[in-house]
């Protein structure tokens, strides 16, 4: 029985809100003891299943709703759900209808073509004998209900922020799995279907797109081959999110099923129209995307395109090594994207071998002294008479800012502008180097960064934006609103959107990871000794009046 379901099952209604004096904690359900008390009476004889209806999603903390199982029903455990919102917790008497899929004779096949309701992920996979059960997530897959009907489905898809590769197969994949799994069988109705009753409508340009009267019809047809082009087919644009313009749009044009593809600022603002769907009680199903090539957003194990960035940002290493490999004190220094996250220079660094030093955002280093950068290029050049860097975007920005003198610009969306680190880097190490006439080096500076963002994704981000489309597809289909996809320890499942966008997602710095790195690069950790802290305070106060300009 489904979590929700186990109460319809008794009352066809969702149950009565019960007045409790209880604070919740995100992770943790604290209960005042007459609360307990009245949870226990009133749920004791209904299933394992409590649902706690507080307020469906909480405005001051967009906290999701909270589910607790109970093992004994005297004692409530630490299995915790954090659940995502459902259009029956606003619009009770919304029908529902058997899902179309069981009659498509490819999941016919399927042993449990449906999910089990009571199907849930757990965030935290090792535990020891007593650890606490933790918070799970709502596994996501198709239901055996459905809350629309495919000829009363008219869907959107939106796509904001930074280009990603991928993009385009979750376009695609939502656009054929709504059609093929919840519309049409027959391919010349398919075609007809999709004209006249199933309206998949374009919006054009990110969230700016809403308020244009531009809109594409998308077909199976129309977006068949799209998954080989890099970019988005939708185009794309930061800024100009207004929520109630958008609801306004949303409502205007009768669309039920927005698809909001987009990173950690597209995702917030998903969060702002589910709720103000759900203020206007709209039977309007929101589904967000996770999309970002930095790896940036929280509890997924990773996003769509990461794989593919790794991949080709090996092909900008080789190229440096090749290059510097091949002169005298050759000194390769390869940019790579990785606002806030060195992910992509992370991985990239491990999967290559040929790097021999890799700065990211989350670790910071210094130039001077002892344990200092310079130091380091020095022994490597003397021992190996080459060597290879690579630089997150986001890397030393404290130094760049101390000395290019521009103050907190903004792009459109609010993000900070980073200043450029891959010139700033180059002039530094080759001016360092000119006050030793015996070791001229000899600077390659590659910037591939959108070079990669452009391609379009490898085999195996094909496949999984595949299934972050088709698990959006199938939770909007389920009734599920204000949710986002994405793997938890490998399991699809549907999360609550502040919880990837309440913090990002960074290297963990005294994590195994970063140290395999440490050990394969055998680079400096640069703990900063005293006496160096305070040469390098200097060092910025000094540059500062330095006016560096890029090559
Ligand atoms: N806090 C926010 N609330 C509402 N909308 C936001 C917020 N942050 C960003 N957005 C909107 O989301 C879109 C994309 O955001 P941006 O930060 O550029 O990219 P990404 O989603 O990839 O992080 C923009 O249209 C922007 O206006
Ligand atoms: O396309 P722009 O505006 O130059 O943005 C560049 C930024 O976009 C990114 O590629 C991805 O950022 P988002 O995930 O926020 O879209 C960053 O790595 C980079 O700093
Ligand atoms: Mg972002």
């Amino acid at each position: 029985m489904d979590l929700c379901a186990s109460f319809s099952s008794i009352s066809n209604k969702p149950p009565p809100p019960l007045s409790l004096s209880s604070s919740f904690s995100r992770h943790q359900l604290s209960l005042h003891p007459n609360s307990l008390q009245l949870l226990r009476s009133h749920f004791s004889h209904r299933g394992h299943f409590i649902r706690i209806p507080p307020p469906p999603f909480s405005r001051q903390n967009n906290l999701p709703l909270l589910h607790t199982r109970v093992s004994d029903p005297t004692q409530i455990d630490d299995f915790v759900l954090e659940d995502v919102p459902h259009l029956t917790n606003f619009l009770p008497d919304l029908p529902s209808y058997p899902n179309p899929l069981q009659k498509r004779q490819a999941y016919s096949i399927v042993k449990n073509t449906f999910v089990n309701p009571e199907d849930a992920v757990a965030q935290t996979i090792v535990v020891q004998k007593d650890s606490p059960r933790g918070v799970h997530f709502r596994r996501a897959g198709p239901r055996e209900k459905v809350y629309f009907k495919a000829e009363e489905v008219r869907a959107c898809i939106v796509t904001c922020g930074g280009l990603c590769p991928g993009i385009n197969t979750v376009i695609r994949e939502i656009v054929c799995g709504l059609n093929n799994m919840y519309g049409v069988q027959d391919v010349l109705g398919i075609e007809f279907l999709l004209f006249t009753m199933l309206l998949l409508e374009l919006i054009q340009e990110g969230y700016k797109g809403f308020y244009s009267k531009n809109t594409m019809k998308l077909t199976p047809k129309v977006v068949n081959d799209i998954h080989k082009l890099g970019g988005t087919f939708l185009r794309t644009s930061r800024g100009g999110h207004d929520t109630n313009k958008i609801v306004d749009n949303i409502e205007d044009r009768g669309i039920n099923q927005v698809y909001i593809i987009g990173g950690d600022g597209t995702q917030k603002g998903a969060s702002l129209i589910y709720e103000e769907v759900e203020k206007r009680r709209l039977q309007v199903a929101v589904a967000g995307i996770p999309k970002t090539i930095d790896n940036d957003i929280a509890v997924i194990d990773k996003s769509f395109g990461f794989d593919t960035a790794v991949e080709e940002a090996q092909r900008a290493i080789n190229a440096a090594h090749v290059e510097v490999n091949s002169v005298e004190n050759g000194i390769g220094i390869v940019k790579l994207m990785g606002r806030y996250s060195g992910f992509i220079a992370m991985y990239a660094t491990l999967a290559s071998r040929d790097v021999d030093c890799c700065l990211i955002p989350e670790s910071s280093f210094y130039l001077e002294g002892r344990g200092g950068l310079f130091e380091f290029i020095e022994q490597r050049l003397k021992e190996n008479g080459h060597l290879v860097i690579v630089v997150a975007e986001g890397a030393g920005q404290e130094f760049v800012a101390a000395e290019v003198h521009t103050v907190g610009e903004k792009d459109a969306s609010g993000n900070k502008l980073l200043r450029d680190v891959g010139p700033w880097l180059s002039n530094k190490i080759k001016d360092h180097f000119t006050q030793f006439p015996k070791m001229a080096v000899n600077m390659k500076y590659i910037d591939p960064t959108y070079m990669i963002r452009a391609i379009p994704s490898n085999a195996s981000d094909n496949i999984y934006c595949t299934l972050l489309a088709h698990s959006a597809v199938h939770g909007a289909m389920a009734g599920y609103s204000g949710f986002t996809v994405g793997p938890v320890n490998s399991r699809h499942a549907y999360l609550p959107i502040a919880r990837v966008t309440e913090r990002p997602n960074t290297v963990e710095v005294k994590g195994r990871m970063w140290a395999r790195l440490l050990e394969s690069t055998n680079q400096p950790s640069f703990v900063t000794p005293p006496d160096q802290q305070r040469v390098d305070k200097e060092m910025i106060k000094d540059t500062n009046k330095i006016n560096i300009t890029s090559t």
